[in-house]
């Protein structure tokens, strides 16, 4: 098996390969892409392309759907990154609050100065700030991110609000009980002194903090971006750090918009860059790859369903990535058992327009069978794991 690495990937999850796997820099000799933020949009998708693992959260740069159609898994990192990313936020907060940045920029300015401790003691004033606690911090997305924010911040004593409609069980249970649940996101905006998203860039969520959000803001508000620029419309933010109405605009995303801008800290897309984080997304990624090439298993992914039939003890493992249409799971069973192969065991799952299909079988099907089951209308893949 080959695999590529669109980005740099940390050596400790890439020595999980075993033997048998290989590197290579050429996408079209790939069985599985490795990638972080590299926009795969416009890239040509190999016909012997299996998989795709994010090694990280957003997958806005990987085009889900036409790898779909292609029976290529993505698979992404829930989770892995996530602490890199909350430190980061809370540093975000401290540096809108405390002009940290003047300071330092103020000393080094005044590097050679004999009487540098003097003077500090009359230009600090310049650079004094406010106190998170007893602040109301208002979080969009209650995902791996958003809940440690609001579980760390209401440790610093600040006052939380959350907003995620689509909040999982398990997350809520991790969640602070102390967490304020606020199910009109307008809530939060007209509430907190800080606002900080944590949701993925998808069609819904694009410019979801936008003028009208601005408007019902309060005076003085900082927010900050985490997430994607994107889910922010920046002009109106611009506007309104000029005009004064935002006191700060964080953001992890450069671009041209936003960049210089006075009040505007941004920062280097740096919330999932530490080395636990780089660590940690690339052992999950590499994991996921393997159990897939290997056992047909999917974990994790974002385009497929998670689908699982474990060890495979029996003559033959068939993998089906099919449309999530009526009657397929009905054609596939009609087939092997007319060609008088009996299923040993078998689960199918499906994940929007998608779905999966594993057959673990007592005989070997064989060429002529998997080609009835590739002729299937629907059918987008067939693969033979063992
Ligand atoms: N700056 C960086 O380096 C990093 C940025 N990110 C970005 O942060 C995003 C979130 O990451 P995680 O927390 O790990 O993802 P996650 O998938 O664990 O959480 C996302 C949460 O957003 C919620 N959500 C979706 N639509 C929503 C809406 N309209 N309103 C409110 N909540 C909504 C979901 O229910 C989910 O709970 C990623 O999609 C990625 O874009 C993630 C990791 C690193
Ligand atoms: O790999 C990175 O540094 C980017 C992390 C990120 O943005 C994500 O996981 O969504």
């Amino acid at each position: 098996m080959k695999y590529t690495c669109l980005n740099p990937i940390a050596s400790v999850g890439l020595d999980q390969f075993t033997e048998g796997y290989e590197k290579t820099e050429k996408m079209e000799d790939a069985d599985a892409v490795l990638v972080r933020s590299a926009a795969m949009h416009d890239l040509e998708l190999p016909d012997g392309l299996y998989a795709v693992a994010r090694a990280g959260a957003g997958v806005n740069n990987i085009p889900l759907d036409k790898c779909a159609e292609k029976g290529i898994v993505v698979f992404n990192t829930p989770g892995a990154n996530a602490n890199g990313v909350k430190e980061l936020v809370i540093a975000g907060m401290l540096l809108a609050s405390r002009d940290i940045i003047g300071g330092v920029e103020w000393a080094k300015s005044e590097a050679g100065s004999e009487d540098i401790a003097k003077k500090a003691e009359k230009e600090k004033k310049k650079f004094a700030g406010c106190e998170l606690m007893g602040k109301k911090l208002g979080i969009i997305g209650l995902g791996a991110i958003g809940i440690q924010v609001a579980n760390v911040a209401e440790c610093l004593g600040m006052d939380v609000y959350g907003y995620d409609p689509y909040i999982s069980v398990d997350a809520a249970w991790k969640l602070s009980k102390g967490v304020k649940h606020i199910k009109d996101v307008d809530d939060i905006y007209r509430t907190c002194d800080y606002i900080t998203i944590h949701v993925p860039l998808l069609d819904s969520t694009r410019k979801m903090i936008n003028q009208d959000a601005i408007d019902l803001m309060k005076e003085n508000v900082v927010i900050l971006n985490f997430a994607r620029d994107m889910l922010v419309d920046e002009e109106a933010v611009v506007k309104a750090l000029k005009e004064g109405k935002v006191k700060k605009y964080v953001c992890d995303f450069p671009n041209t918009t936003t960049a210089g801008v006075e009040n505007a800290i941004i920062i280097p897309h740096l919330g999932a860059s530490t080395a636990e984080s780089e660590d940690n997304c690339a052992k999950m990624a590499v994991q996921e790859l393997m159990e897939y090439l290997e056992k047909g298993n999917i974990i994790n992914s974002v385009n497929y369903p998670n689908c699982s039939l474990g060890e495979c003890t029996h003559a033959n493992r068939i993998a089906i990535n099919h449309r999530n249409v009526k009657n397929m799971l009905g054609q596939f069973t009609d087939i092997f058992a007319t060609s008088d192969i009996n299923i040993a065991n078998m689960v199918n799952k499906s994940k929007g327009d998608y779905a999966y299909s594993l057959f673990d079988l007592d005989s070997v099907a064989s060429e002529e069978v998997l080609d009835k089951i590739r002729a299937v209308e629907g059918v987008l893949r067939v693969r033979v794991i063992k």
